[in-house]
């Protein structure tokens, strides 16, 4: 049955190209167009094929799967790989954050629910705090968890036995995890950004579940301006078909796409104000860099986190922008997108 989706108020147009920040009713909607079961899922080729043969082996030893750890930018399918791989183990899955876990109590008391084998999804697993974290360690190697009864002198720890299960970890920064934790994941799986292609393919299937008719064309003129990210191709696809309906037949073709992105402000390379903003900082008051970070994001008004979450991931992935000890570097095809003239400078980037 296609989905309704008239009730789902659009994602805030000022950053429609970031996989981050999502609105609740954006959230119900993405829950919808996840794919369920792996071979639906698009793209990640490695990442699929080791899970295939991981969660088939401990289906078949009916085991729990070792812990895995999924690292990656925002919006490239962590949430619903993690409810992938707890389908295709046939067990439940448990799911919260790591800021969310505030007391050792709070992971205590989800740890002891767990039954055999179930999957418990932990996001932004970099984001525990250090008391939490202790308890997580007994509890991933031996299924134990040492817990206090009582305060003061009278005060004892007490071990209790859980059901073996899985940790599935999710983070956009694997660099902050503590040692002792990313050593107990036996499972490391990187995501990538998509090729257009893949996120063409991803649009076509969306646009099918919200019964939008598309043509080949205007799926890749999507996916091309998509950032290499599912969430914001579902995004797009849904703005374009706004547009679409309004000021056409319906029907997403490559000009009505491309016409809607432009009013978007969603130019070629799918680059929004924001991309545009920082690089023209970087170019015309740093002359190209390089200049650390925290510069950079007072420059632009931004958040130093959301600038290395969010923004420059994919600039640097298509060659924008290096990251250098010494701080951001435009390149050459960052002077070119914004049609500036670079600076000849002997021996440096380009
Ligand atoms: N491989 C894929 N094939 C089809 N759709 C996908 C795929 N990966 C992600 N999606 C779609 O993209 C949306 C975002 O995915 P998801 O919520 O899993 O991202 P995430 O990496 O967990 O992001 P975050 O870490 O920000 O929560 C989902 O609605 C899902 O429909």
């Amino acid at each position: 049955m296609p989905i309704q989706t008239d009730d789902f108020a659009a994602a805030p147009l000022e950053r429609i190209v970031s996989a981050g920040a999502r609105s609740p009713n954006e959230e119900a909607l993405e829950r919808a167009l996840r794919p369920k079961r792996l071979d639906e899922y698009i793209g990640q080729t490695k990442a699929r094929e080791q899970l295939d043969i991981f969660v088939g082996a401990a289906r078949k030893r009916q085991e729990a799967l070792d812990h895995v750890l999924l690292f990656g930018p925002p919006g490239l399918g962590k949430t619903t790989l993690s409810h992938i791989i707890a389908a295709e183990l046939g067990v439940r899955l448990h799911q919260t954050s790591g800021p969310v876990l505030e007391k050792p109590r709070d992971l205590a008391a989800i740890l002891t629910s767990l039954e055999r084998n179930d999957v418990l999804f932990i996001d932004e697993i970099h984001r525990l705090s250090p008391v939490v974290e202790e308890i997580l360690y007994p509890a991933l190697e031996d299924f134990q968890i040492d817990i206090m009864i009582g305060e003061g002198p009278a005060a004892r720890s007490i071990k209790l036995d859980l059901q073996p299960f899985t940790l599935v970890g999710a983070t956009t920064r694997a660099g902050m995890l503590t040692n002792p934790l990313r050593d107990r994941f036996g499972i490391t799986t990187r995501l990538e950004f998509y090729t257009p292609e893949e996120l063409q393919r991803i649009v076509t299937r969306s646009a099918g579940l919200l019964n939008a008719p598309i043509d080949e064309t205007g799926a890749l003129e999507i996916a091309r301006r998509s950032r290499g990210t599912p969430r914001i191709a579902n995004r797009l696809l849904r703005r374009v078909r706004d547009w679409a309906d309004v000021k056409g037949d319906g029907r997403i073709s490559q000009p009505t796409a491309e016409a809607a992105l432009q009013m978007l402000d969603v130019d070629r390379a799918g680059f929004d104000l924001m991309d545009r903003k920082l690089l023209d900082a970087l170019i015309q008051r740093f002359d190209g860099g390089p200049v650390g970070l925290d510069n950079l994001a007072a420059a632009i008004g931004e958040a130093s986190d959301t600038i290395e979450d969010v923004i420059e991931p994919y600039l640097i992935q298509q060659g924008y922008l290096h990251r250098t000890p010494r701080g951001r570097m435009a390149t050459l095809m960052a002077y070119r997108h914004l049609g500036l003239a670079p600076p000849s400078r002997e021996g440096e980037l380009f």
